[in-house]
């Protein structure tokens, strides 16, 4: 039997009591296993990926072939400590599906399950990716020789839980659903030194601060107000004490920008100005900007209109055309190489995703399923 609500609902708990971090979801992935395994096999070729060891592709084969519809889920955790107080709150601490892959999985896990049952016309290619959070997972699994030719899909499909629109609700948009991110990592060396003696030093607080301020200028001073972007620092530490003038600051944040030539126009203006304030403070920056795979999540015109289309007319479905967002996501380099559409999935929570408090409601998971059973079964009808 396809797995209905009573089997996703345990499933989904048990995911969300053992997150792990990207590239590290080595008891997530025997746990998908072995509910993937356990599925009617009749149709199923499972692959692991010698070069990428946590990710999980499965390939359902169709009545033809020659045509694959590929359907990616993420399956890391964060580095967050769980505060929900839910008798099923993670397990492992400091750990925290606060991003919801955890849904993103149980549907996956449902979807699979019904195609697993029903044959599917063409070839479908299931992919549970590692590291959507940190570590460009999939550039990584794009790149790992995986995706052979019988394996590589030929349109893709995604979607990201959103805690602002209503459970179950699908949200979708033509064009750029989310932004390109690029990461920023700012080491700076100066001299420490006695707090009585700022002259004999170089202090580390002041240039890291003249950095952060600098910078904040970026959107306000060198991004065309038509368009946007986002320079944040999440990150400042400096120093030990306060009479211990600091030797060393660290610095990291991120960049967001709806078009990959704003992101690079950004991250041009973080290294001029970044080379200014070592100048000015007379000291070291050693900048690390890393895009990875993190471009915008540009959806495809015809495969987005059909999918808008198809949900619009489904009474089943809630559909809501969405507004671009600036959360970033690696399925941006997945849609770069392969036409597909990315959606949101409502689950309606009061805190917003990587919160300590994020609770998804639940019974987002099986409208999901349904409305993506529906919606593959469309994709492959039009290879009939
Ligand atoms: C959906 C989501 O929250 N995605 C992450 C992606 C992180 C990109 C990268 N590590 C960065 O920080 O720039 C997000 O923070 O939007």
């Amino acid at each position: 039997m396809a797995l209905r609500e009573t089997d996703l609902i345990p499933i989904y708990r048990h995911l969300h009591q053992i997150p792990e971090l990207g590239l590290e979801e080595h008891e997530t992935q025997a746990y998908l296993l072995s509910i993937i395994r356990a599925m009617p096999q009749d149709y199923l070729t499972i692959k692991t990926v010698p070069t990428l060891d946590t990710a999980i592709l499965v390939k359902v084969s169709g009545q033809k072939h020659g045509y694959r519809i590929g359907y990616r889920t993420d399956i890391d955790g964060l580095p967050v400590t769980e505060q929900t107080g839910l008798p099923f709150a993670s397990k492992h601490p400091g750990r925290m599906h606060a991003c919801g892959h955890d849904i993103h999985m149980s549907v996956a896990l449902g979807i699979l399950s019904y195609f697993a049952e029903h044959q599917p016309v063409t070839d479908m290619i299931f992919m549970f990716q590692p590291a959507e959070e940190n570590a460009s997972g999939g550039k990584r699994l794009y790149e790992s020789g995986a995706l052979t030719a019988d394996w590589m899909p030929d349109e893709i499909f995604a979607f990201h839980d959103n805690p602002n629109l209503p459970t179950g609700a699908i949200g979708c948009r033509m064009g750029t659903l989310f932004a390109g991110t690029c990461e920023i990592h700012a080491h700076l060396s100066g001299k420490s030194g006695h707090a009585a003696y700022p002259h004999q030093a170089n202090d580390m607080v002041v240039a890291g601060s003249a950095l952060v301020q600098q910078l904040q200028t970026i959107v306000a001073r060198n991004v065309d107000p038509i368009q946007s972007g986002v320079v944040t620092l999440g990150h400042f530490t400096a120093g030990t004490i306060g009479n211990v003038i600091a030797g060393e600051a660290q610095i990291d944040g991120t960049i967001r920008a709806l078009t990959q030539e704003m992101n690079e126009h950004i991250q041009q203006r973080v290294r001029t100005i970044t080379e200014g304030v070592a100048l000015a403070y007379d000291c070291h920056v050693d900048l690390k900007l890393n895009q990875g795979g993190y471009y915008p999540v540009e959806n495809n015109d015809a495969i987005t209109a059909d999918f808008m289309q198809y949900m619009q007319a489904n009474q089943q479905v809630n559909f809501i055309e969405t507004e671009p967002a600036m959360t970033g996501e690696d399925f941006g380099y997945l849609i770069h190489q392969i036409p597909g559409t990315m959606f949101w999935l409502g689950v309606d929570s009061p805190y917003s995703l990587h919160s300590e408090h994020m609770v998804p409601h639940t019974a987002a998971i099986m409208r999901a399923v349904d409305a993506m059973t529906g919606y593959l079964t469309h994709r492959n009808d039009l290879q009939q």
